[in-house]
Protein backbone atom coordinates (compact mmCIF):
# COMPACT_ATOMS: atom_id res chain seq x y z
CA UNK A 1 0.00 0.00 0.00
CA UNK A 2 3.05 2.59 1.51
CA UNK A 3 4.82 1.22 -1.84
CA UNK A 4 1.76 2.36 -4.41
CA UNK A 5 1.36 5.91 -2.77
CA UNK A 6 4.83 6.65 -3.06
CA UNK A 7 5.04 5.59 -6.08
CA UNK A 8 1.76 7.85 -7.13
CA UNK A 9 3.65 10.59 -5.16
CA UNK A 10 6.88 10.13 -7.26
CA UNK A 11 5.44 10.22 -10.13
CA UNK A 12 2.90 13.15 -9.75
CA UNK A 13 5.98 14.91 -8.59
CA UNK A 14 7.83 14.14 -11.47
CA UNK A 15 5.45 14.76 -14.12
CA UNK A 16 5.09 18.31 -12.37
CA UNK A 17 8.83 18.90 -12.26
CA UNK A 18 9.32 18.22 -15.86
CA UNK A 19 6.06 20.01 -16.98
CA UNK A 20 8.26 22.84 -14.49
CA UNK A 21 11.35 22.80 -16.08
CA UNK A 22 9.37 22.82 -19.74
CA UNK A 23 7.57 25.85 -19.16
CA UNK A 24 8.31 28.44 -22.37
CA UNK A 25 8.68 32.17 -22.35
CA UNK A 26 5.80 33.01 -24.13
CA UNK A 27 2.51 30.40 -24.38
CA UNK A 28 2.04 27.79 -26.96
CA UNK A 29 0.33 29.02 -29.80
CA UNK A 30 -3.53 27.70 -30.51
CA UNK A 31 -3.85 26.77 -33.97
CA UNK A 32 -0.62 26.63 -35.49
CA UNK A 33 1.32 23.37 -36.33
CA UNK A 34 3.90 22.36 -33.45
CA UNK A 35 6.41 19.54 -34.07
CA UNK A 36 6.40 17.13 -30.66
CA UNK A 37 9.17 17.72 -28.74
CA UNK A 38 11.03 15.53 -25.72
CA UNK A 39 10.74 17.29 -22.10
CA UNK A 40 13.25 19.89 -20.89
CA UNK A 41 15.03 20.18 -24.61
CA UNK A 42 12.09 20.85 -27.01
CA UNK A 43 13.26 20.05 -30.26
CA UNK A 44 16.93 20.93 -30.10
CA UNK A 45 18.05 17.19 -30.99
CA UNK A 46 15.37 17.68 -33.84
CA UNK A 47 16.98 20.85 -35.53
CA UNK A 48 20.41 18.94 -34.79
CA UNK A 49 23.63 21.50 -35.82
CA UNK A 50 21.69 22.52 -39.19
CA UNK A 51 18.45 24.52 -38.21
CA UNK A 52 17.60 25.45 -41.75
CA UNK A 53 18.33 21.79 -43.50
CA UNK A 54 16.23 20.26 -40.47
CA UNK A 55 13.48 23.19 -40.87
CA UNK A 56 12.81 22.64 -44.14
CA UNK A 57 12.13 18.80 -43.78
CA UNK A 58 10.03 19.59 -41.13
CA UNK A 59 7.90 22.19 -43.02
CA UNK A 60 6.98 19.53 -45.52
CA UNK A 61 5.11 17.68 -42.56
CA UNK A 62 4.15 20.45 -40.64
CA UNK A 63 3.42 23.05 -43.43
CA UNK A 64 5.57 26.61 -43.97
CA UNK A 65 5.23 28.00 -40.39
CA UNK A 66 5.17 26.01 -37.24
CA UNK A 67 6.25 26.47 -33.80
CA UNK A 68 9.20 24.42 -31.97
CA UNK A 69 10.32 24.74 -28.31
CA UNK A 70 14.21 24.93 -27.84
CA UNK A 71 14.42 24.59 -24.28
CA UNK A 72 12.11 26.84 -22.68
CA UNK A 73 11.73 29.28 -25.88
CA UNK A 74 9.01 29.02 -28.17
CA UNK A 75 10.13 30.07 -31.57
CA UNK A 76 7.77 30.36 -34.57
CA UNK A 77 9.94 29.00 -37.77
CA UNK A 78 8.97 30.50 -41.23
CA UNK A 79 9.68 28.49 -44.20
CA UNK A 80 8.54 29.45 -47.43
CA UNK A 81 8.78 32.78 -49.64
CA UNK A 82 5.68 33.81 -49.31
CA UNK A 83 5.12 33.05 -45.51
CA UNK A 84 8.56 34.69 -44.95
CA UNK A 85 6.66 38.13 -46.90
CA UNK A 86 3.78 37.99 -45.20
CA UNK A 87 5.23 38.24 -41.89
CA UNK A 88 8.28 40.39 -42.65
CA UNK A 89 7.27 42.61 -45.35
CA UNK A 90 3.48 42.74 -44.97
CA UNK A 91 3.76 42.87 -41.02
CA UNK A 92 7.31 44.61 -41.01
CA UNK A 93 5.93 47.06 -38.46
CA UNK A 94 4.76 44.12 -35.70
CA UNK A 95 8.39 42.80 -36.27
CA UNK A 96 10.53 44.95 -35.89
CA UNK A 97 12.14 43.89 -32.86
CA UNK A 98 14.88 41.30 -32.47
CA UNK A 99 15.14 38.96 -28.96
CA UNK A 100 17.99 38.70 -26.72
CA UNK A 101 19.86 35.83 -25.75
CA UNK A 102 21.49 35.15 -22.43
CA UNK A 103 25.25 34.05 -23.42
CA UNK A 104 25.33 37.23 -26.22
CA UNK A 105 23.66 39.58 -24.88
CA UNK A 106 23.86 39.13 -20.66
CA UNK A 107 27.50 38.16 -20.82
CA UNK A 108 29.48 39.70 -23.91
CA UNK A 109 28.10 42.46 -24.82
CA UNK A 110 27.72 43.68 -21.47
CA UNK A 111 29.78 46.40 -22.18
CA UNK A 112 30.33 46.98 -25.97
CA UNK A 113 26.51 47.71 -26.13
CA UNK A 114 24.67 45.37 -28.61
CA UNK A 115 24.87 45.74 -32.18
CA UNK A 116 21.93 47.16 -34.36
CA UNK A 117 21.54 43.39 -35.79
CA UNK A 118 21.25 41.95 -32.19
CA UNK A 119 19.32 45.12 -30.24
CA UNK A 120 15.87 45.10 -29.66
CA UNK A 121 13.87 48.17 -31.08
CA UNK A 122 13.99 50.93 -28.46
CA UNK A 123 14.89 54.60 -28.73
CA UNK A 124 18.82 53.94 -28.87
CA UNK A 125 18.24 51.31 -31.50
CA UNK A 126 16.23 53.32 -33.57
CA UNK A 127 18.70 56.40 -33.07
CA UNK A 128 21.93 53.88 -34.46
CA UNK A 129 19.68 52.83 -37.05
CA UNK A 130 19.24 56.32 -38.77
CA UNK A 131 22.96 57.00 -38.22
CA UNK A 132 23.84 53.65 -40.11
CA UNK A 133 21.12 54.49 -42.59
CA UNK A 134 22.83 57.49 -43.16
CA UNK A 135 26.53 56.31 -43.48
CA UNK A 136 25.54 53.40 -45.75
CA UNK A 137 22.80 55.21 -48.40
CA UNK A 138 23.35 55.31 -52.00
CA UNK A 139 25.10 58.72 -51.78
CA UNK A 140 27.32 57.95 -48.98
CA UNK A 141 27.99 54.64 -50.40
CA UNK A 142 29.13 56.51 -54.06
CA UNK A 143 31.46 58.39 -51.89
CA UNK A 144 33.09 55.15 -50.63
CA UNK A 145 34.10 54.41 -53.70
CA UNK A 146 37.98 55.44 -54.05
CA UNK A 147 38.18 52.76 -51.22
CA UNK A 148 36.68 50.07 -53.23
CA UNK A 149 38.62 50.69 -56.79
CA UNK A 150 42.23 50.77 -54.21
CA UNK A 151 41.30 47.40 -52.33
CA UNK A 152 40.08 45.64 -55.83
CA UNK A 153 42.85 46.61 -57.58
CA UNK A 154 45.14 45.09 -55.28
CA UNK A 155 43.08 42.03 -54.63
CA UNK A 156 43.20 41.11 -58.52
CA UNK A 157 46.65 42.42 -58.65
CA UNK A 158 47.53 40.14 -55.97
CA UNK A 159 45.79 36.87 -57.62
CA UNK A 160 47.56 37.62 -60.78
CA UNK A 161 50.96 37.60 -59.67
CA UNK A 162 50.96 35.16 -56.94
CA UNK A 163 50.21 32.89 -59.30
CA UNK A 164 52.40 33.96 -61.18
CA UNK A 165 50.91 35.17 -64.22
CA UNK A 166 48.36 32.44 -64.33
CA UNK A 167 51.69 29.58 -64.28
CA UNK A 168 49.69 27.69 -61.05
CA UNK A 169 46.51 27.12 -59.70
CA UNK A 170 45.40 29.37 -56.78
CA UNK A 171 43.42 30.28 -53.42
CA UNK A 172 41.11 33.14 -53.93
CA UNK A 173 40.50 32.96 -49.72
CA UNK A 174 42.81 35.32 -48.51
CA UNK A 175 42.74 37.80 -51.37
CA UNK A 176 38.59 37.95 -51.36
CA UNK A 177 39.18 38.72 -47.48
CA UNK A 178 41.62 41.18 -47.93
CA UNK A 179 39.64 42.79 -50.15
CA UNK A 180 36.83 43.28 -47.83
CA UNK A 181 38.57 43.14 -44.57
CA UNK A 182 40.46 46.20 -45.44
CA UNK A 183 37.58 47.96 -47.54
CA UNK A 184 35.48 46.98 -44.15
CA UNK A 185 38.30 48.71 -42.02
CA UNK A 186 38.56 51.37 -43.50
CA UNK A 187 35.00 52.60 -43.98
CA UNK A 188 34.48 51.82 -40.51
CA UNK A 189 37.65 53.44 -39.01
CA UNK A 190 39.66 54.98 -41.85
CA UNK A 191 42.13 52.00 -40.54
CA UNK A 192 43.96 50.32 -43.06
CA UNK A 193 46.03 47.17 -42.49
CA UNK A 194 49.86 47.60 -42.99
CA UNK A 195 51.22 44.76 -41.78
CA UNK A 196 49.55 41.17 -41.21
CA UNK A 197 52.20 40.32 -38.59
CA UNK A 198 50.34 42.97 -36.12
CA UNK A 199 49.66 41.99 -32.50
CA UNK A 200 46.58 44.41 -32.56
CA UNK A 201 45.31 42.07 -35.67
CA UNK A 202 46.38 38.89 -33.79
CA UNK A 203 44.78 39.41 -30.94
CA UNK A 204 41.28 40.92 -33.40
CA UNK A 205 41.81 37.59 -35.21
CA UNK A 206 41.80 35.42 -32.02
CA UNK A 207 39.13 36.91 -30.29
CA UNK A 208 36.54 36.96 -32.63
CA UNK A 209 36.73 33.85 -33.79
CA UNK A 210 35.61 32.39 -30.26
CA UNK A 211 33.21 34.90 -30.47
CA UNK A 212 32.16 34.04 -33.71
CA UNK A 213 31.64 30.29 -31.72
CA UNK A 214 30.16 31.99 -28.57
CA UNK A 215 27.42 33.67 -30.71
CA UNK A 216 25.92 30.96 -32.77
CA UNK A 217 22.34 30.31 -31.97
CA UNK A 218 22.29 26.36 -32.51
CA UNK A 219 25.99 26.60 -30.25
CA UNK A 220 25.25 27.70 -26.93
CA UNK A 221 22.22 25.46 -25.77
CA UNK A 222 22.33 27.64 -22.56
CA UNK A 223 20.71 30.08 -24.10
CA UNK A 224 17.80 27.67 -24.15
CA UNK A 225 17.87 25.87 -21.05
CA UNK A 226 18.54 28.38 -18.07
CA UNK A 227 19.85 25.51 -15.68
CA UNK A 228 22.80 25.16 -17.86
CA UNK A 229 23.83 28.97 -17.33
CA UNK A 230 24.67 28.31 -13.83
CA UNK A 231 28.12 29.74 -13.39
CA UNK A 232 29.78 26.81 -12.20
CA UNK A 233 29.07 24.21 -14.59
CA UNK A 234 29.45 27.24 -17.56
CA UNK A 235 32.60 27.10 -19.08
CA UNK A 236 31.05 29.42 -21.58
CA UNK A 237 30.29 32.36 -19.07
CA UNK A 238 33.74 32.45 -18.14
CA UNK A 239 34.87 32.56 -21.75
CA UNK A 240 32.43 35.15 -22.61
CA UNK A 241 33.14 36.94 -19.93
CA UNK A 242 37.27 37.12 -20.71
CA UNK A 243 36.57 37.64 -24.76
CA UNK A 244 34.08 40.32 -23.90
CA UNK A 245 37.15 42.24 -21.53
CA UNK A 246 39.52 41.36 -24.45
CA UNK A 247 37.15 43.15 -27.05
CA UNK A 248 36.99 45.75 -25.13
CA UNK A 249 40.73 46.78 -25.26
CA UNK A 250 40.92 46.75 -28.87
CA UNK A 251 37.53 48.22 -29.72
CA UNK A 252 38.68 51.38 -27.42
CA UNK A 253 42.01 51.27 -29.38
CA UNK A 254 40.09 51.51 -33.18
CA UNK A 255 38.13 54.15 -31.87
CA UNK A 256 40.74 56.54 -30.24
CA UNK A 257 42.79 56.03 -32.60
CA UNK A 258 39.90 57.48 -34.82
CA UNK A 259 38.66 60.24 -31.81
CA UNK A 260 42.61 61.49 -32.14
CA UNK A 261 42.39 62.01 -36.27
CA UNK A 262 38.98 63.47 -35.84
CA UNK A 263 40.48 66.08 -33.30
CA UNK A 264 43.92 66.31 -35.41
CA UNK A 265 41.89 67.56 -38.54
CA UNK A 266 43.46 63.76 -40.19
CA UNK A 267 40.97 61.25 -40.65
CA UNK A 268 38.95 60.63 -44.00
CA UNK A 269 36.02 60.30 -43.95
CA UNK A 270 34.19 57.14 -42.38
CA UNK A 271 31.28 55.50 -41.20
CA UNK A 272 31.94 55.66 -37.69
CA UNK A 273 33.36 59.02 -38.37
CA UNK A 274 30.28 60.48 -39.78
CA UNK A 275 28.49 58.71 -36.69
CA UNK A 276 30.88 60.99 -34.46
CA UNK A 277 30.62 63.86 -36.59
CA UNK A 278 26.89 63.71 -36.94
CA UNK A 279 24.70 65.86 -34.55
CA UNK A 280 21.68 64.64 -34.95
CA UNK A 281 22.88 61.40 -34.18
CA UNK A 282 23.16 61.76 -30.38
CA UNK A 283 24.89 58.51 -29.85
CA UNK A 284 26.59 57.45 -26.66
CA UNK A 285 30.16 56.09 -27.03
CA UNK A 286 29.04 52.47 -26.26
CA UNK A 287 26.31 53.05 -28.88
CA UNK A 288 29.00 54.36 -31.39
CA UNK A 289 31.10 50.96 -30.85
CA UNK A 290 28.01 48.91 -31.58
CA UNK A 291 26.90 50.77 -34.88
CA UNK A 292 30.12 49.46 -36.58
CA UNK A 293 29.15 47.01 -39.26
CA UNK A 294 30.98 44.31 -40.55
CA UNK A 295 31.24 43.04 -43.55
CA UNK A 296 32.13 39.30 -43.24
CA UNK A 297 28.91 38.34 -45.88
CA UNK A 298 31.35 39.96 -48.35
CA UNK A 299 34.24 37.44 -49.20
CA UNK A 300 32.06 34.34 -48.25
CA UNK A 301 30.03 35.41 -51.67
CA UNK A 302 33.03 36.26 -53.04
CA UNK A 303 34.84 33.48 -52.61
CA UNK A 304 31.86 31.10 -53.77
CA UNK A 305 30.76 33.06 -56.81
CA UNK A 306 34.56 32.77 -57.78
CA UNK A 307 34.39 28.89 -57.66
CA UNK A 308 31.35 29.00 -59.89
CA UNK A 309 32.47 31.25 -62.59
CA UNK A 310 35.71 29.05 -62.81
CA UNK A 311 33.76 25.48 -62.98
CA UNK A 312 32.54 24.69 -66.61
CA UNK A 313 29.26 25.93 -66.11
CA UNK A 314 30.83 29.38 -64.69
CA UNK A 315 32.26 29.89 -68.36
CA UNK A 316 29.19 30.74 -70.13
CA UNK A 317 28.18 33.37 -67.70
CA UNK A 318 31.88 35.34 -67.50
CA UNK A 319 31.35 35.44 -71.21
CA UNK A 320 28.22 37.02 -70.88
CA UNK A 321 29.87 39.60 -68.30
CA UNK A 322 32.54 40.08 -70.75
CA UNK A 323 30.62 40.93 -73.79
CA UNK A 324 28.45 42.86 -71.85
CA UNK A 325 31.39 44.88 -70.35
CA UNK A 326 32.64 45.54 -73.86
CA UNK A 327 29.25 46.63 -75.36
CA UNK A 328 28.61 49.03 -72.74
CA UNK A 329 31.86 50.50 -72.32
CA UNK A 330 33.35 50.37 -75.99
CA UNK A 331 35.76 52.92 -75.46
CA UNK A 332 38.41 50.72 -73.34
CA UNK A 333 37.70 52.42 -70.00
CA UNK A 334 35.61 49.71 -68.53
CA UNK A 335 37.95 49.71 -65.47
CA UNK A 336 37.60 52.88 -64.22
CA UNK A 337 33.67 53.29 -65.39
CA UNK A 338 32.37 50.57 -62.91
CA UNK A 339 33.97 52.74 -60.25
CA UNK A 340 32.56 55.74 -61.31
CA UNK A 341 29.12 55.07 -63.13
CA UNK A 342 26.47 54.59 -60.60
CA UNK A 343 24.20 53.11 -63.63
CA UNK A 344 25.05 49.54 -63.67
CA UNK A 345 24.81 46.60 -66.25
CA UNK A 346 21.62 45.06 -65.81
CA UNK A 347 23.32 40.98 -66.73
CA UNK A 348 25.99 42.05 -63.88
CA UNK A 349 23.06 43.14 -61.45
CA UNK A 350 21.35 39.90 -62.20
CA UNK A 351 24.34 37.93 -61.74
CA UNK A 352 25.02 39.61 -58.18
CA UNK A 353 21.70 38.95 -57.15
CA UNK A 354 21.48 35.60 -57.95
CA UNK A 355 24.67 34.80 -56.45
CA UNK A 356 23.20 36.17 -52.84
CA UNK A 357 20.08 33.96 -53.44
CA UNK A 358 22.01 31.23 -54.16
CA UNK A 359 25.28 31.29 -52.86
CA UNK A 360 25.31 32.38 -49.44
CA UNK A 361 22.02 33.56 -47.74
CA UNK A 362 23.80 34.89 -44.19
CA UNK A 363 24.45 37.11 -41.72
CA UNK A 364 26.18 38.37 -39.11
CA UNK A 365 25.87 42.74 -38.43
CA UNK A 366 28.06 43.83 -36.17
CA UNK A 367 31.16 45.30 -35.50
CA UNK A 368 33.05 41.90 -34.79
CA UNK A 369 31.94 40.93 -38.01
CA UNK A 370 35.25 42.59 -39.30
CA UNK A 371 36.86 39.23 -37.57
CA UNK A 372 35.97 37.28 -40.60
CA UNK A 373 37.68 39.61 -42.59
CA UNK A 374 40.95 39.61 -41.06
CA UNK A 375 41.26 36.04 -40.25
CA UNK A 376 40.91 35.00 -43.83
CA UNK A 377 44.04 37.35 -43.48
CA UNK A 378 45.67 35.03 -41.21
CA UNK A 379 44.52 32.00 -42.80
CA UNK A 380 44.68 29.96 -45.76
CA UNK A 381 40.95 28.77 -45.22
CA UNK A 382 38.50 30.81 -46.23
CA UNK A 383 35.81 31.95 -43.49
CA UNK A 384 32.56 33.06 -43.76
CA UNK A 385 29.55 33.33 -41.87
CA UNK A 386 26.67 31.02 -42.36
CA UNK A 387 23.82 31.92 -40.87
CA UNK A 388 20.64 30.80 -43.31
CA UNK A 389 18.30 31.39 -40.43
CA UNK A 390 18.37 34.87 -40.81
CA UNK A 391 18.94 37.34 -37.74
CA UNK A 392 16.29 36.57 -35.32
CA UNK A 393 12.98 38.94 -34.08
CA UNK A 394 10.18 39.64 -31.97
CA UNK A 395 7.45 40.77 -32.83
CA UNK A 396 5.81 43.71 -31.07
CA UNK A 397 1.97 43.00 -32.24
CA UNK A 398 0.05 40.24 -33.17
CA UNK A 399 0.12 38.57 -36.43
CA UNK A 400 -2.40 36.72 -37.74
CA UNK A 401 -1.90 34.11 -39.82
CA UNK A 402 -4.30 31.86 -41.80
CA UNK A 403 -6.69 32.56 -39.46
CA UNK A 404 -4.59 31.67 -36.32
CA UNK A 405 -3.33 34.68 -34.39
CA UNK A 406 0.38 34.85 -33.20
CA UNK A 407 0.65 36.69 -30.93
CA UNK A 408 3.26 39.87 -29.83
CA UNK A 409 6.30 38.62 -27.96
CA UNK A 410 6.89 36.27 -30.16
CA UNK A 411 10.54 35.42 -31.22
CA UNK A 412 10.20 34.47 -35.19
CA UNK A 413 13.03 32.45 -36.81
CA UNK A 414 13.20 32.95 -40.94
CA UNK A 415 14.73 30.24 -42.55
CA UNK A 416 15.92 32.03 -45.07
CA UNK A 417 18.00 28.95 -47.37
CA UNK A 418 14.37 27.13 -47.44
CA UNK A 419 12.91 30.52 -48.81
CA UNK A 420 15.43 31.39 -51.15
CA UNK A 421 15.00 27.78 -52.51
CA UNK A 422 11.53 27.72 -52.17
CA UNK A 423 9.89 25.93 -55.59
CA UNK A 424 6.44 27.08 -55.11
CA UNK A 425 8.09 30.46 -55.96
CA UNK A 426 11.49 30.16 -57.96
CA UNK A 427 11.46 27.98 -61.31
CA UNK A 428 14.39 25.48 -60.65
CA UNK A 429 15.40 27.02 -57.69
CA UNK A 430 18.84 24.81 -57.16
CA UNK A 431 20.31 25.82 -60.60
CA UNK A 432 22.43 28.68 -60.89
CA UNK A 433 20.13 31.45 -62.85
CA UNK A 434 21.33 34.93 -63.23
CA UNK A 435 18.54 35.51 -66.22
CA UNK A 436 15.47 34.83 -63.79
CA UNK A 437 16.25 38.27 -62.76
CA UNK A 438 16.44 39.72 -66.05
CA UNK A 439 13.15 40.42 -68.04
CA UNK A 440 10.85 38.68 -69.30
CA UNK A 441 10.85 36.88 -65.80
CA UNK A 442 8.41 37.88 -63.59
CA UNK A 443 11.21 38.43 -61.19
CA UNK A 444 12.87 41.16 -63.23
CA UNK A 445 12.59 44.89 -61.51
CA UNK A 446 10.36 45.85 -58.30
CA UNK A 447 9.85 43.39 -55.19
CA UNK A 448 11.99 41.46 -53.16
CA UNK A 449 14.86 39.10 -55.31
CA UNK A 450 15.77 37.04 -52.55
CA UNK A 451 16.25 37.05 -48.69
CA UNK A 452 20.03 37.37 -48.77
CA UNK A 453 19.27 40.85 -47.01
CA UNK A 454 16.45 39.84 -44.69
CA UNK A 455 13.56 42.02 -45.48
CA UNK A 456 11.87 44.48 -43.76
CA UNK A 457 11.84 47.06 -41.37
CA UNK A 458 14.75 45.81 -39.93
CA UNK A 459 16.80 44.66 -43.26
CA UNK A 460 20.38 44.82 -43.52
CA UNK A 461 20.99 48.56 -43.42
CA UNK A 462 24.82 47.94 -45.71
CA UNK A 463 23.46 46.08 -48.60
CA UNK A 464 23.85 49.21 -51.08
CA UNK A 465 27.67 48.90 -49.93
CA UNK A 466 27.65 44.91 -50.04
CA UNK A 467 26.07 45.55 -53.37
CA UNK A 468 28.78 47.59 -55.06
CA UNK A 469 31.72 45.78 -53.27
CA UNK A 470 30.15 42.72 -54.93
CA UNK A 471 29.48 44.77 -58.53
CA UNK A 472 32.99 46.40 -58.90
CA UNK A 473 34.75 42.99 -57.52
CA UNK A 474 32.79 40.83 -60.36
CA UNK A 475 32.94 43.31 -63.04
CA UNK A 476 36.84 43.87 -62.73
CA UNK A 477 37.86 40.26 -61.76
CA UNK A 478 36.09 39.06 -65.49
CA UNK A 479 38.06 42.59 -67.14
CA UNK A 480 41.31 41.38 -66.03
CA UNK A 481 41.55 37.76 -66.05
CA UNK A 482 39.86 34.65 -67.40
CA UNK A 483 38.76 32.45 -64.67
CA UNK A 484 38.93 28.16 -65.12
CA UNK A 485 38.79 25.18 -62.61
CA UNK A 486 41.86 24.08 -61.17
CA UNK A 487 44.00 21.64 -63.07
CA UNK A 488 43.51 18.76 -60.24
CA UNK A 489 39.98 17.75 -59.52
CA UNK A 490 40.92 17.66 -56.16
CA UNK A 491 41.73 20.85 -56.00
CA UNK A 492 38.14 21.87 -56.77
CA UNK A 493 35.61 23.52 -54.54
CA UNK A 494 32.39 22.04 -52.92
CA UNK A 495 29.56 24.11 -54.26
CA UNK A 496 27.11 23.73 -51.62
CA UNK A 497 27.43 26.10 -49.18
CA UNK A 498 26.10 24.31 -46.29
CA UNK A 499 27.54 21.15 -47.31
CA UNK A 500 31.39 22.76 -47.49
CA UNK A 501 31.06 23.43 -44.03
CA UNK A 502 33.35 21.23 -41.94
CA UNK A 503 31.36 23.26 -38.56
CA UNK A 504 27.95 23.05 -39.31
CA UNK A 505 27.35 24.88 -35.65
CA UNK A 506 29.85 27.44 -35.52
CA UNK A 507 28.60 30.91 -36.34
CA UNK A 508 31.01 30.64 -39.65
CA UNK A 509 31.55 28.59 -42.18
CA UNK A 510 35.24 27.16 -42.36
CA UNK A 511 34.85 25.04 -45.80
CA UNK A 512 37.82 23.25 -47.47
CA UNK A 513 40.27 24.99 -49.37
CA UNK A 514 40.07 25.18 -52.81
CA UNK A 515 42.18 26.65 -55.92
CA UNK A 516 40.84 28.02 -59.05
CA UNK A 517 42.69 28.88 -62.41
CA UNK A 518 43.71 31.99 -63.89
CA UNK A 519 44.36 33.54 -67.38
CA UNK A 520 45.04 36.88 -66.84
CA UNK A 521 43.77 38.80 -70.12
CA UNK A 522 46.32 40.32 -72.22
CA UNK A 523 46.80 44.01 -71.06
CA UNK A 524 46.15 43.32 -67.45
CA UNK A 525 48.91 44.70 -66.07
CA UNK A 526 47.96 48.52 -67.41
CA UNK A 527 44.56 48.15 -65.42
CA UNK A 528 46.21 46.64 -61.58
CA UNK A 529 49.97 47.56 -62.60
CA UNK A 530 50.24 49.58 -59.20
CA UNK A 531 49.67 46.26 -57.54
CA UNK A 532 52.40 44.67 -59.43
CA UNK A 533 55.27 47.24 -59.19
CA UNK A 534 54.85 46.55 -55.21
C1 LIG B 1 26.68 40.38 -48.86
C2 LIG B 1 26.74 41.06 -47.76
C3 LIG B 1 25.68 41.13 -46.68
C4 LIG B 1 24.63 40.29 -46.41
C5 LIG B 1 24.25 39.03 -47.16
C6 LIG B 1 23.92 40.84 -45.27
C7 LIG B 1 22.79 40.28 -44.68
C8 LIG B 1 22.11 40.81 -43.60
C9 LIG B 1 20.95 40.20 -42.99
C10 LIG B 1 20.30 38.91 -43.43
C11 LIG B 1 20.55 41.00 -41.95
C12 LIG B 1 19.35 40.79 -41.04
C13 LIG B 1 18.16 41.44 -41.71
C14 LIG B 1 16.81 41.13 -41.11
O1 LIG B 1 16.67 40.83 -39.93
O2 LIG B 1 15.84 41.19 -41.88
C15 LIG B 1 21.47 42.11 -41.90
C16 LIG B 1 21.39 43.14 -40.99
C17 LIG B 1 22.29 44.17 -40.96
N1 LIG B 1 23.35 44.39 -41.81
FE1 LIG B 1 23.93 43.21 -43.34
N2 LIG B 1 24.54 41.99 -44.86
C18 LIG B 1 25.62 42.20 -45.69
C19 LIG B 1 26.51 43.25 -45.64
C20 LIG B 1 26.42 44.29 -44.75
C21 LIG B 1 27.30 45.41 -44.75
C22 LIG B 1 28.40 45.65 -45.76
C23 LIG B 1 26.91 46.21 -43.71
C24 LIG B 1 27.45 47.53 -43.25
C25 LIG B 1 28.62 48.01 -43.51
C26 LIG B 1 25.78 45.58 -43.07
C27 LIG B 1 25.09 46.10 -42.01
C28 LIG B 1 23.98 45.52 -41.42
C29 LIG B 1 23.31 46.09 -40.26
C30 LIG B 1 23.68 47.37 -39.51
C31 LIG B 1 22.24 45.23 -39.96
C32 LIG B 1 21.26 45.34 -38.80
C33 LIG B 1 19.97 45.96 -39.25
C34 LIG B 1 18.96 46.05 -38.10
O3 LIG B 1 18.93 45.18 -37.24
O4 LIG B 1 18.19 47.02 -38.09
N3 LIG B 1 25.52 44.42 -43.73
N4 LIG B 1 22.41 41.96 -42.91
Amino acid sequence: MYTTIWTFVFLAFAFYLIRYISRTDTPFIKGLPAVPGLPVVGNLFQLGDSHALNAQTLAKKHGPVFQVRLGNKRIVFVNSFASVRHFWITHQSALISRPTLFTFHSKLSSTQGFTIGTSPWDESCKRRRKAAATALNKPAVQSYMGIIDEESTAAIGGLIRDSKGGEVDIDPGSYCGRYALNTSLELAYGYRVESLQSELLKEIVHVERVVSNIRSTSNNWQDYIPILRLAFWSDRNKEANEYRRRRDVYMTHLLDILKQKIADGTDQPCIVGNVIKDPEAKLSEVEIKSVSAGLDTVPGNLVMALAYLASAQGQVVQERIWNELQRTYPDGDAWSRVISDSAEIPYVVAFVKEVLRYVVRIHEPDWGEIRMLILMLFSRRRFWSVIPICLPRTSVADVVWEGVTVPKGTTFYMNAYAADYDSEHFDDPYTFLPERYLPPSSHAGVGTPHYAYGAGSRMCAGSHLANRELYVAFTRIVLAMHLVEAANPSDRPIMDALKCNLYPTSLTTDPKPFKIGIKPRGGWEKLVKRVVLE
